[in-house]
C-alpha cells in the first residue's frame, strides 16, 4: 500500500494497549530482577539487536539506492548502472529477507526460553502453596498468570526491545538521511506530524478503553458458558433453569460483545486509516513542492523519489515510539505480576532443620532450603527409618508393600493389632493433638488479591475454630470424630497432614512435632481419603501410581482387591487402562471411594485420615466399602470422620467435637450412658442405621434403656 507505514499493525496494536499502565508503580528491583533471567540469553539477544540495526540500516539503503538508480543511471542514460544498482537492490531485498528470519529465530529462542524458564517456575512455585492458597485462589486467574502474564513479560525482552531498538535506529537514520537530501522538505513533512500524532492518541486512548471493556465482557460471556456447561451447572439449570430466559439472558451478553466489537473495529479502522491518510498526504505534498524543485533544477528527480520512500518509513517509528511507554510498562507490570506470584513465601514448608518422620537419626535435611521438597532421599533411602524408641517405623522407607490382605480382618476388639506380618505396617505412630489452638489463615497471609475475583475484604485474621484440643491416638488405634455440622471436624484431620498450621499447641505423630519433620516424610507416613476423592482423568494405573510410582500391576490389582474394586475393574474391557476421572469412566460414590482406598492401601501409610462418605449408597456397596476400610484401617493409627454406625462402634475411642472443642470422649457404649451430645447425635444420626441391620441393634437397645 503506498505511503503505508510498515508496521502499522504493530502500531495499532501498541495503542491498543491500556494506557492507565503507566499510573502503576513497579516494585523496585524489577528491572534488576527482569535482567536475571536474561542473562542466559545474553549471546542471543546481543545478536537479535545486531541484526534489528542492520535491518534498520537497510530501511535507508533502499531509497538512497533507488535515487541512484535515477540520478545516476536512468537520467544520464547509463545502461551497466541501472542494472548493476537494480541488481544491489535485490540483493538488499534478499538480505533483509535473510536478516528477517535470523532475527525471528533468535527472538523466539529468547523468548520461548524465557516463557519455559518463568512458567516452569511459577508452577513448581504455586504447586507449593498451601491448600488454602487454591480454595482462594481463582482457577482461572492462576492460570492467566501461567499463560497470559508469562506471555507478556517475555514480550518486553523480544517485541518491545526490539521494537524499540530498531524504531529508534532506523528513525534517526531516516531524519539524518532526508536531512542532508533536503532539510526544507523533511522539516515541512516534520510539521504535518502533529496533524496526526494528537489524533492518534485521542483515538488511541479511546481504543485501549473499547479493548479493556471489550475483554470484559468476552470473560463474562465465558464465565457464563463454562458455569451453565459444566456438569453440576448444567444438572441445575436442568432442574431448576428456564431455557427461553437463559437464552435471553446469554443473548443479551453475546450483543454486547457483538456491538463492542463494531465499535472496535471502526476505531480500529480510523486509527489505521488516517496513519495511511497521513504518510499519502506527506507524499503528495513532497512530490508537489519536491516536483516544483526538480522541475526549476534546484532538485535531483532521485532525490525526489528518495525523499518519497524515506517519509514512509518515518511515520510508523515515530508514532511507535510516542507510545512506547505503554508497552515498556505494559510488559514490566506483566513481569511485576509474574514476580508477585513467585514472591509469594508458602505458608506451609520444610524447616531449615526439618527431620525425617520417624528418622532413627533425625537428620537435618540437606540443603536446608525452605523451598525446596527436601529430605527426598532420605524419606526414600535405604535407611529404615525407625520411630524413636527404636521401633521400625513404616510409610517410609522400608514399609512392606505386600498387600495380602483380602481375608477380612477382624475389626472386633483389639482389631488394630490384628493385622498380620508383612500386611500392614509392622509399627503405627501414635497422633497427639496437645492444647491446639487453630484460626484458619487470613487472606493475606495465603493469596494474592490479584488472583481472586472479588476484591478480598476479609485481611482480618480469621476467626478461632479449634480451642484447646487435646487428645492422644495410640498407635493402631481408631478414633472417631463426630459432631455437628462445622464443629470442626474436618479441620482437626487437616491438621494431621499439614495442610494447615496450628496457631497454638501441636500435633505429633510418634512423638514428633509435624512442623518439624519434612513434608515428604510426613506426607508418605500420612494417607488420606476423602469424601469426594479426587481421580486425575488419567487410567485406573496412572492414578494408583500416583500414590507409588513404581507399583507393579500385580501389587495394584492386589490393593484393588482388598479395596473390593477388584471385580469391577477386573469386569472393564479395558482393565487398568480403563481412563476414569473428570471426563472417563463414570465411577459411582462407593466405587470412587473404594479406588480411593486401594491408593490409599498401596501408598501403606501408617497413619490413615478419612472423612467417610456421606451419600447414601445401596447396601451392598456400602458393605464393599466397609470391607475395604477395614483393611484400610487395620494396623494403623487413624482418624476417622464417621458417618457409620459401625465405624463408631468399632473405635476405640469417639471424640464429640463441638463448638472447636471436644465436649465429650470415650466408647460408644459410655457416651451413650452419658445421655449427653453423643446420645442426642445418635439418636438424630446414628439411631436410623441401627434398624439397617448395622449391628447396632445392642446400642438402640442401650438407648432405649436410658
Ligand atoms: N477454608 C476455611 N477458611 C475459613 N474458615 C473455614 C474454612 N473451612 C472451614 N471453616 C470454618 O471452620 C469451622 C469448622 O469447619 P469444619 O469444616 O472443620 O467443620 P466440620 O465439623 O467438618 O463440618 P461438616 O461436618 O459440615 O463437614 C466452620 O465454622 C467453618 O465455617
Amino acid at each position: 500500500m503506498p505511503g503505508m507505514p510498515g508496521n502499522g499493525w504493530q502500531v495499532m496494536a501498541s495503542f491498543r494497549r491500556d494506557g492507565s499502565v503507566t499510573q502503576q508503580r513497579l516494585k523496585p528491583g524489577t528491572v534488576k530482577r527482569i535482567a536475571g533471567y536474561a542473562r542466559p540469553y545474553v549471546r542471543e539477544l546481543v545478536l537479535f539487536l545486531a541484526l534489528n540495526s542492520l535491518g534498520a540500516l537497510i530501511v535507508v539503503a533502499n531509497p538512497l539506492l533507488l535515487k541512484a538508480i535515477i540520478d545516476r543511471g536512468i537520467v544520464p542514460q547509463r545502461h551497466d548502472l541501472v542494472v548493476w544498482l537494480a541488481v544491489a537492490v535485490a540483493g538488499l531485498a534478499l538480505l533483509e529477507a535473510v536478516l528477517g528470519l535470523a532475527q525471528r529465530w533468535y527472538s523466539a529462542r529468547v523468548g520461548e526460553g524465557l516463557i519455559y524458564d518463568l512458567r516452569t517456575q511459577v508452577f513448581g512455585h504455586v504447586q507449593r502453596q498451601p491448600v488454602a492458597f487454591f480454595m482462594r485462589a481463582q482457577t482461572g486467574s492462576l492460570v492467566s498468570r501461567l499463560n497470559n502474564d508469562v506471555i507478556g513479560a517475555q514480550r518486553a525482552l523480544t517485541t518491545t526491545l526490539s521494537s524499540v531498538v530498531s524504531n529508534v535506529i532506523s528513525l534517526v537514520l531516516v531524519l539524518i538521511t532526508m536531512m542532508i537530501l533536503s532539510w526544507q522538505v523533511t522539516l515541512i513533512a516534520l510539521l504535518l506530524l502533529p496533524v496526526f500524532i494528537f489524533p492518534a492518541k485521542w483515538v488511541g486512548k479511546r481504543l485501549s478503553g473499547i479493548s479493556r471493556e471489550q475483554m470484559k465482557l468476552d470473560a463474562e460471556m465465558s464465565s457464563l458458558m463454562t458455569e451453565r456447561f459444566n456438569v453440576a451447572g448444567a444438572m441445575l439449570a436442568k432442574l431448576y433453569g428456564r431455557p427461553a430466559e437463559e437464552e435471553e439472558n446469554f443473548s443479551q451478553r453475546a450483543a454486547r460483545v457483538r456491538d463492542i466489537g463494531v465499535v472496535a473495529a471502526m476505531y480500529g479502522r480510523v486509527f489505521f486509516t488516517a496513519l495511511t491518510l497521513v504518510a499519502a498526504l506527506a507524499t503528495a505534498m513532497v512530490y508537489g513542492v519536491g516536483g516544483f524543485l526538480v522541475v526549476d533544477g534546484n532538485f535531483q528527480l532521485g532525490t525526489l523519489v528518495a525523499l518519497a520512500t524515506l517519509l514512509t518509513r518515518m511515520y510508523g517509528p515515530l508514532t511507535a515510539l510516542s507510545n512506547v511507554h505503554v508497552d515498556v510498562m505494559t510488559a514490566l507490570v506483566s513481569f511485576d505480576r509474574v514476580f508477585e506470584v513467585l514472591d509469594l513465601k508458602p505458608l506451609i514448608a520444610d524447616k531449615k532443620d526439618a527431620r525425617v518422620l520417624g528418622g532413627r537419626d533425625g537428620a537435618a535435611s540437606p540443603g536446608g532450603d525452605l523451598d525446596a521438597l527436601d529430605g527426598r532421599g532420605r524419606a526414600d533411602g535405604p535407611e529404615s527409618p525407625a520411630s524413636p524408641d527404636g521401633r521400625s517405623a513404616s510409610g517410609t522407607g522400608g514399609a512392606p508393600h505386600v498387600l495380602d490382605v483380602g481375608g477380612g480382618v477382624d475389626l472386633g476388639k483389639g482389631h488394630a493389632r490384628a493385622a498380620g506380618p508383612g500386611q500392614v505396617p509392622a509399627e503405627a505412630p501414635s497422633v497427639e493433638f496437645d492444647d491446639v489452638q487453630f484460626a484458619y489463615p487470613s487472606a493475606e497471609e495465603v493469596s494474592l488479591a490479584s488472583l481472586e475475583s472479588i476484591a478480598r475484604t476479609d485481611t482480618a485474621p480469621g476467626r478461632e475454630v479449634l480451642h484447646g484440643v487435646s487428645f492422644t491416638a495410640a498407635p493402631g488405634q481408631l478414633v472417631a470424630l463426630v459432631g455437628p455440622s462445622g464443629a470442626g471436624k474436618s479441620t482437626i484431620t487437616h491438621l494431621v497432614s499439614r495442610l494447615y498450621d496450628v496457631s497454638d499447641g501441636a500435633v505429633r505423630i510418634g512423638g514428633q512435632d509435624v512442623r518439624d519433620v519434612t513434608l515428604e516424610s510426613l506426607r508418605a507416613q500420612v494417607g488420606v481419603v476423602s469424601q469426594d476423592a479426587h481421580l486425575f482423568h488419567d487410567s485406573i494405573r496412572v492414578n494408583m501410581r500416583y500414590a507409588r510410582p513404581d507399583a507393579t500391576d500385580e501389587e495394584i490389582l492386589a490393593a484393588l482387591e482388598a479395596a473390593q474394586v477388584g471385580e469391577l475393574i477386573a469386569d472393564m474391557s479395558e482393565g487398568l487402562d480403563t481412563v476414569v476421572g473428570d471426563r472417563g469412566y463414570r465411577l459411582s460414590g462407593g466405587e470412587k471411594q473404594r479406588l480411593a482406598i486401594a491408593r490409599l492401601l498401596l501408598k501403606a501409610p501408617s497413619v490413615v485420615v478419612l472423612d467417610e462418605a456421606t451419600a447414601h449408597l445401596d447396601s451392598e456397596s456400602e458393605a464393599a466399602v466397609q470391607r475395604a476400610l477395614r483393611t484400610a484401617l487395620a494396623g494403623r493409627t487413624s482418624l476417622v470422620i464417621a458417618h457409620r454406625l459401625s465405624t463408631i462402634r468399632e473405635a476405640d475411642q469417639i471424640l464429640v467435637i463441638s463448638g472447636g472443642r471436644v465436649a465429650e470422649r470415650g466408647r460408644h457404649e459410655e457416651l451413650l450412658l452419658e445421655g449427653g451430645l453423643y446420645a442426642e447425635l445418635y439418636r438424630t444420626q446414628f439411631a436410623r442405621q441401627a434398624g439397617d441391620g448395622d449391628g447396632g441393634g445392642r446400642a438402640a437397645s442401650l438407648l432405649s434403656q436410658e
